[in-house]
């Protein structure tokens, strides 16, 4: 067969690696991440489990979640140059290019960055894993002439995040939520942004520089970028009578509808859409208001008829962000966060058995000769 035959417009089915960290099964309707399905895990089991069953390779014990919970924690802090960079940054700066340029300078702070062995990348990975909340709050904040808010080492990880980006200590029920959101987007297979720093990592280049592409890709709104576009659909909205009528008029537009459609789930809802859309009842239930359920349980109506489409997970988490107090610029940043675990594992997964990626092209340009 000749190169151009090959030739398979965005790589749609491609295998482009073999992994031991995650698959998206499709024909038992499983996300599998390191053995285990993600489903399950979601019920049972926090995201400093998953950081530690995706770096580690297995579940950890209390004592093992704990001390990755120190290890996450001892490195809260983010070096204050990292800081006055973001200060210099124009203020119409969008969050997820803070947190890029955050991630891409702290490289020079990483004394051992050459070292790219199992054991430097994994204590790299928790180094970056436990600065995130701080690059990511604070981003915000400084472009928002915030003062930068201090993490609290006494709450747990993901509760410590939501304080942070609210700036209140969160009810249970809240840091639950949050923390499930965080276990949701941890890890997905071979998206985009994982496929990205894999391509970046397999030319020996480093941690920081393979994850600081990665954000570029997940801030486009045809992956990460899609739960704050969500979020301004639905609060232009703001009544079930013209959210629908918005819907059809993008569909008449042919215009795409942000949060549906996926590249593997294509005639079914994404598992961890499910998940939220769960976690926004609770959340309406306890607010004694179900608006944006009904919104959203309106729009998967229109979808499914009009498209045969069904939401991902950015369609239900955009609306659970909102009603824990998240501002919408930061949603695409903290799936970004809670990916950098994925990422991580990926990242030293192409290092400790490396193929360089090198594809070939179809032309189609001209031939003088
Ligand atoms: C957590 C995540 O990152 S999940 C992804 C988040 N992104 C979004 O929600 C953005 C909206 N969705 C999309 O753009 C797409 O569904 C993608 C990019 C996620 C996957 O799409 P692809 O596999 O590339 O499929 P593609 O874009 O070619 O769509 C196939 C057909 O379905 C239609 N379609 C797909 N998604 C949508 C949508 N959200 N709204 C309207 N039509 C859609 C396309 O217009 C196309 O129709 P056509 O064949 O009549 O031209
Ligand atoms: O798998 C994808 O292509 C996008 C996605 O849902 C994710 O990254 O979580």
């Amino acid at each position: 067969m000749k190169t151009e035959d090959r030739f398979v417009p965005g790589l749609e089915g491609v295998i482009a690696s073999e992994t031991g960290i995650s698959l998206l099964d499709t024909e038992q309707e499983k996300i599998i991440i390191r053995g285990y399905d993600l489903i399950d895990l979601s019920t049972s089991k926090t995201y400093a489990d998953l950081i530690y069953l995706l770096l580690e390779g297995t579940l950890p014990s209390d004592t093992e979640r704990q001390a990755a919970e120190e290890k996450l924690k001892v490195n809260y802090e983010v070096p204050a140059a990292v800081m006055d960079i973001l200060k210099l940054l124009p203020k119409e700066t969008n969050p997820m290019d803070g947190q890029r340029t955050a991630i891409s300078a702290s490289a020079g702070y990483d004394k051992g960055l050459d070292d790219r062995t199992l054991e430097a990348n994994k204590s790299r990975a928790y180094d970056i894993l436990g600065q995130l909340p701080a690059i990511t709050v604070n981003s915000y904040r400084i472009l928002h002439n915030e003062e930068p808010i201090d993490p609290d080492p006494a709450l747990p990880y993901s509760a410590n995040f939501l304080y942070m980006i609210t700036g209140k200590k969160p009810t249970e029920l809240e840091a639950e939520i949050f923390d499930r959101s965080l276990l949701l987007y941890s890890e997905h297979e071979m998206p985009n942004s994982t496929f990205t720093s894999r391509v970046i990592a397999s030319t020996h280049s480093d941690m920081y520089g393979a994850l600081t592409g990665a954000v570029a890709s997940l801030k486009g709104n045809l992956h990460g970028g899609a739960n704050e576009a969500v979020m301004y659909m639905l609060n232009a909205a703001n009544s079930v009578d013209k959210f629908e009528k918005i819907l059809w008029d993008k569909l008449k537009r042919k215009e795409k509808i942000m949060g549906f459609g996926h590249r593997v789930y294509m005639k079914k809802m994404d598992p961890r859409a499910l998940m939220m859309k769960e976690s926004l009842k609770h959340l309406c239930d306890l607010k004694g208001d179900s608006l944006l359920l009904d919104m959203c349980e309106a729009g998967e109506k229109v979808m499914a008829q009009e498209k045969g489409l069904y939401p991902n997970l950015d369609y239900y988490a955009a609306p659970v962000y909102w009603m824990l107090g998240v501002p919408i610029p930061l949603y695409t940043p903290i799936f970004f966060s809670s990916r950098t675990a994925g990422l991580c594992a990926h990242i030293i997964e192409q290092h400790v058995n490396n193929r360089l990626f090198r594809p070939r092209v179809k032309y189609t340009g001209e031939r003088y000769l």
